[in-house]
């Protein structure tokens, strides 16, 4: 199997930098004209499936919004990564799991085994238990060419009083995430398979992402108020390695297909406009 990142290399520059969330928020589903239960998760799903998964490099199903509904919510999510799957895009569940490591060690074998039934091509993943404690997920990805996006700077406002915390060392807890992370992607070529994420929203990070070696997921662009502009600020010299993350802009061009893919491209375009002039 070719690593993850091998494979979003490659997605990438055949579909564009791009990531698409799946968030079938009770808002969207309403504006949808969907019922706010399963059956509506289930249209909702299906419908950006078929307008994206043969078009955008990376989709991002929210596991939140299909968990609401329990087991039924959750084998929407199953059937809804078998379909990406069989039209190429990636599959990137965000599922933002930490633990012991011996628990973690199960949150990999249900996402990063392939004879899962949630199997999928990469995870968010919370390194607040120790980055440490996330390496069953990491053994896991690199036996089967599967990825994991540790979380580094959020986009959400709350984020910055524990990750711009300084440790004992003078390091930002950011920073300490950055660097272990660049550890495990250190001499990985064309591209290492753990991903880091960094909120468009958090402005300049006073981190240093130049040995990161592996893809930078950014979410907060459209609904939670950054622009593609926004990267250059957010990620300087580290542009060439940002996959960006939009859900809400995207979706609320729904449901009609064609506008849904007129509202991806025009984000690829933006993207492409910033990251074409690292
Ligand atoms: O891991 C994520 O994807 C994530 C990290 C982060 O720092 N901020 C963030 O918004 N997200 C997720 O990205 C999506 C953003 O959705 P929109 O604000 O609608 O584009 C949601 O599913 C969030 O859970």
């Amino acid at each position: 199997m070719e690593s993850f990142g091998v494979r979003l290399q490659r997605a990438v520059s055949e579909r564009g930098p791009l990531c698409v969330g799946i968030d079938p928020h009770p808002a969207l589903l309403a504006s949808w004209g969907l019922s706010d239960d399963v059956n509506g998760v289930e249209r909702f799903a299906r419908t950006v499936v078929d307008a994206l998964g043969d078009r955008v490099a990376v989709v991002k199903p929210q596991s939140a919004f299909f968990e609401r509904f329990g087991s039924q919510g959750v084998a929407v999510l199953e059937s809804t990564i078998r379909q990406l799957r069989e039209r190429g895009s990636l599959v990137l569940l965000d599922v933002k799991r930490g633990d012991i490591g011996s628990t973690v060690r199960a949150y990999a074998s249900a996402y990063l085994d392939p004879s899962s039934p949630v199997y999928v091509d990469a995870v968010t993943a919370s390194p607040f238990l120790g980055v440490g404690s996330l390496a069953p997920m990491f053994e896991l990805a690199a036996e089967h060419g599967g990825g994991v996006f540790v979380l580094a700077l959020t986009s959400n406002p709350e984020g910055a009083s524990v990750q711009r915390a300084t440790g004992a060392d003078g390091r930002t807890v950011a920073q300490l995430v950055i660097d272990e992370i660049s550890q495990l992607n250190a001499g990985v070529e064309p591209l290492g398979s753990i991903g880091l994420v960094i909120g468009a929203t958090v402005g300049e990070t006073g981190c240093d992402l130049s040995a990161v070696n592996g893809p930078l997921l950014a979410p907060g662009l459209g609904a939670q108020g950054a622009t593609a502009a926004d990267l250059r600020v957010v990620f300087g010299s580290a542009l060439p390695a940002v996959l960006p993350a939009y859900s809400r802009e995207v979706l609320g061009a729904g449901p009609d297909p064609e506008a849904l893919r007129a509202a991806a491209d025009r984000a690829v375009a933006d993207c492409r406009a910033v990251l074409a002039t690292s």
